[in-house]
């Protein structure tokens, strides 16, 4: 897990002439990445406002992870215009803006949480000067993901949604205007799945943080304010979940994305017909 987004602008991003004063969060237009020999991003274009939850789901493989990797600047390959917080994706600014979960938590088993989440402030906010910052922000991010009571134990006997919770915790230690979270509840009981749930929207609302957090179960599209809904490298839908629902004349997102998908199919394959 990384918190922030290192490296220079991908050269292939088209830099912005006239910057939006209030800009989205994520603008992509004909956003397309290769990874290996193929193209597994095929020319994306969407939106991600801020301050709400935009879930990105989709199949395993559709490249939801090569999609966040891109926002966050660790994608290598890509062309088109992608801007994050009104800069080119990756630009040096974004770094102390995005916080970056990955699908395994990336802990270190044999430091307590604080000692973990000590570590990575002194990588953030570095100097003897910053001590008394780095506790109190060390502090809050422990308790923004309930683990107060778990400050004393090793990483290694937390349970693994505990130490999803640590890495969140580590991402949120710089007050990011950007949450980027991969398969944050995957592997998780349905208890710990809604305290989750309720904890990004506590995000959402309290700090007017953006969320995008990647899914591929479908109910989790309930939860959010806005869903980018991906198959095989494309973009089926960048809608809310009631515009989907009206649109396809569907009571759940799950049926919305299976009669999207079968609309896609039947355009990229419509019948022969026999004359
Ligand atoms: N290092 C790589 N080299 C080549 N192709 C890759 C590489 N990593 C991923 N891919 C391919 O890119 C596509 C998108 O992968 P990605 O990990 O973004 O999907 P995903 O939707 O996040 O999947 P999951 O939900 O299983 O994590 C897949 O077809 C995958 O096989």
């Amino acid at each position: 897990m990384m918190n922030n987004a290192p490296g220079s602008p991908h050269p292939g991003a088209t830099p912005n002439p006239n910057p939006n004063p209030n800009p989205p969060a994520v603008q992509a237009k004909n956003l397309t990445v290769t990874r290996g020999p193929r193209k597994v991003l095929h020319n994306l274009a969407f939106t991600v406002p801020r301050g709400q939850i935009t879930g990105l789901l989709g199949p395993s493989g559709c490249g939801k992870s090569t999609l966040m990797r891109s926002i966050v600047g660790t994608q290598a390959k890509i062309t088109g215009t992608l801007d994050v917080l009104g800069h080119p994706a990756g630009h040096p600014t974004l770094r102390t803006r995005i916080g970056y979960v990955t699908q395994a938590p990336s802990v270190y088993d044999d430091l307590t949480v604080r000692q973990n989440l000590d570590y990575f402030a002194a990588i953030l906010d570095p100097g003897r000067s910053a001590a008394d910052r780095r506790a109190e922000n060390v502090t809050r991010a422990i308790a923004d993901v309930d683990l107060t009571t778990h400050t004393d134990a090793l990483a290694g006997n937390l349970s693994g949604g505990q130490r999803n919770r640590v890495s969140l915790a580590v991402a949120l230690l710089g007050t990011p205007e950007l949450l980027v979270l991969d398969e944050p509840t995957v592997g998780l009981d349905p208890v710990l799945r809604r305290d989750l749930w309720n904890l990004f929207h506590d995000i959402a609302t309290s700090r007017g943080a953006t969320l995008l957090v990647s899914s591929h179960v479908m109910d989790e599209a309930e939860r959010c304010h806005r869903l980018l809904l991906m198959r095989e490298g494309e973009l089926l839908a960048d809608d809310t979940p009631d515009a989907l629902r009206t649109r396809t004349t569907t009571e759940t997102v799950e049926e919305a994305f299976l009669h999207l998908v079968d609309e896609a199919n039947a355009a990229s394959h419509p019948k022969e017909t026999t004359r």
